[in-house]
């Protein structure tokens, strides 16, 4: 065999050795091996940098929030039915507990006229008080007004003989009989066995800063757990999100999701009242806002008569 073999075998160059250059490859696969190691480890760097961007995007970033109703749209009826919550297990009221559950959108069940007419007795009502925070109501059963952090009776607030007409109290009941005929017709309940309940209230809200927790009306909640007696909630708006007010959207919750009313005068919004429905408002960023919440129940002992002059 030759002295090349030998020498490959021993993998040793020779002193002086002018043709194959063992060495100079070594160091050529070296500073190759170099190079392909970097390239390596920065395309691990970018992917690794990559996706922890991409996972603090995700968790920092606030959920995204689909819209079920654009105010810039008109709905005839955009519903979406859901799982029920076990909340009305216990209930007796067969022919009305929810038998599912559901949210339902609706712009055609109010007139402009009843809209304008509503807004100028929620402007006027709260005209007699206003809560020095963020939201002011007024009730319609109890009379209830806030005013500065605290309420008063609107009925005694009222200088004699001024305050809500006949006229005022007829429209809120048209109004609120249609709402209970949609409700009633979407969720199959016989009107006999559907009851309006209190509170039942106007609602005004702006950007004043919160004084009391009243005034906080952007915590996720559930209106039965709030309310008590409320099977099927409803509310009127008056006035329209990015005309009147920013902000303010009223938002479902679904573990981790959210998916937005965006209020527009005259849209009727109704859904069952258990944890199904966890909801907020979006805290306004400038604006007011008004809306009426008309509340059933499907208790008879809970029930309220009709608002009336007193
Ligand atoms: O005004 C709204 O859109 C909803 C208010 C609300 O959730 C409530 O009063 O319980
Ligand atoms: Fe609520």
């Amino acid at each position: 065999m030759s002295e090349v073999k030998r020498r490959d075998k021993n993998s040793k160059k020779p002193k002086g050795s002018s043709i194959s250059r063992p060495d100079d490859e070594r160091q050529n696969h070296t500073e190759f091996r170099l190079k392909t190691h970097w390239k390596y480890i920065a395309y691990v760097l970018t992917v690794v940098f990559t996706a922890a961007a991409i996972y603090l995007k995700v968790v920092y970033t606030e959920p995204r929030v689909a819209t079920f109703a654009h105010a810039d749209r008109q709905y005839q009826k955009q519903h979406v039915t859901i799982v029920c919550s076990d909340d009305y297990k216990r209930d007796t009221f067969t022919e009305c507990k929810p038998k599912f559950c559901g949210r339902v959108v609706m712009d055609g069940i109010v007139t402009s006229e009843e809209v304008d007419h509503l807004l100028g007795v929620a402007k006027m009502g709260l005209s007699y008080g206003g809560s020095n925070g963020g939201a002011s109501i007024l009730d319609l059963h109890s009379g209830a007004l806030s005013k500065g952090d605290k309420f008063i009776s609107i009925y005694s607030a009222f200088p004699g003989g001024e305050g809500f007409k006949e006229e005022d109290f007829k429209i809120y009941r048209t109004v609120k009989n249609k709402i209970q005929q949609a409700i009633g017709d979407h969720f199959k309940v016989p009107l006999h066995a559907l009851h309006l309940t209190k509170p039942t209230f106007f609602s005004r809200m702006n950007t004043s800063e919160a004084k009391n927790i009243h005034d906080e009306y952007w915590h996720p909640h559930v209106d039965r757990q709030t309310y008590g007696s409320f099977h099927y909630t409803s509310l009127l708006y008056l006035s329209t999100f990015n005309k009147d007010f920013t902000g303010g959207r009223f938002i479902f919750t679904d573990n981790g999701t959210e998916t937005a009313v965006e209020p527009r005068a005259g849209r009727v919004s109704f859904f069952t009242s258990g944890s199904e429905n966890v909801h907020f408002v979006e805290k306004l960023k400038s604006g007011v806002r008004y809306a009426i919440t008309v509340s059933f129940t499907c208790d008879p002992e809970k029930a309220i008569s009709d608002p009336d002059v007193v």
